[in-house]
């Protein structure tokens, strides 16, 4: 068997590109007992103070990805401030996606204009600095940007409609530098890799081996 950590909470973020099968893992793990998920707030997103800033960001990236990306900031270091009950707190993504992946895509990409990058940056640096974000494992559902937009294109988010592959293509390049490459950023804590290439059967499969390594996050 594998030992827990020391520490009583084990905090684990499910990271991935668009369409990697991210709600799906999930679901399989909202079964466990010992185990909380808390889903991307997506819906936050879709209805702040009535307006839609994921469409927004999706439209028009260079005017509103900055206000887009801040909100997601909010919102997901409220999930990682939600008090815990059960040992294991289980997310979907993480601050530290928000900034390696996502809004290092819009600047590098040039939607994101360097000042927007800018004051993003010093709120990252001040959340890490201030802000006690655990984080203990990370499981990265590894698939090809074909796979992913295949299922984007099935899933019909109704915002997403206009996301070319490229997009993706450029997504998960920044994920594999973040975390399997570990070029350019340090990664916080252990990364388990699944294959989320494969079909919903063979992927359970893999997740049930794993399971052990997920939830216990033995190093
Ligand atoms: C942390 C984080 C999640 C996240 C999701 N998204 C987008 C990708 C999908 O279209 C949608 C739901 O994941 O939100 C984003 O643009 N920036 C993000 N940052």
């Amino acid at each position: 068997i594998c030992k827990l950590p020391k520490q009583e909470t084990f905090t684990v973020a499910v990271e991935g590109n668009i369409g990697c099968g991210k709600s799906t893992f999930l679901e399989y793990f909202k079964s466990s007992n010992n185990v909380e998920v808390r889903s991307e707030p997506v819906d936050l997103w879709k209805n702040v103070g009535g307006w839609n800033s994921l469409e927004l960001m999706y439209k028009d990236a260079k005017r509103w990805s900055l206000a887009f990306q801040s909100y997601v900031q909010l919102t997901m270091l409220q999930q990682h401030h939600k008090p815990q009950v059960k040992p294991v707190k289980m997310l979907e993504r993480s601050v530290f996606s928000a900034r390696f992946c996502f809004v290092e895509n819009l600047y590098r990409s040039g939607c994101m204009p360097a000042v927007d990058h800018a004051i993003l940056e010093e709120w990252y640096q001040w959340i890490l600095a201030n802000q006690t974000v655990q984080l203990d494992l990370i499981v990265y559902l590894r698939a090809d940007p074909c796979t992913c937009y295949e299922r984007l294109k099935k899933r019909n988010r109704q915002e997403e409609t206009g996301v070319p592959l490229d997009y993706l293509e450029a997504l998960h390049q920044l994920h594999e530098d973040w975390l399997i490459h570990q070029r350019l950023f340090k990664v916080p804590g252990h990364v388990v890799v699944l294959d989320a290439n494969k079909n919903l059967v063979e992927l359970q499969k893999e997740m049930e081996e794993k399971r052990q390594e997920i939830l216990c996050g033995y190093f």
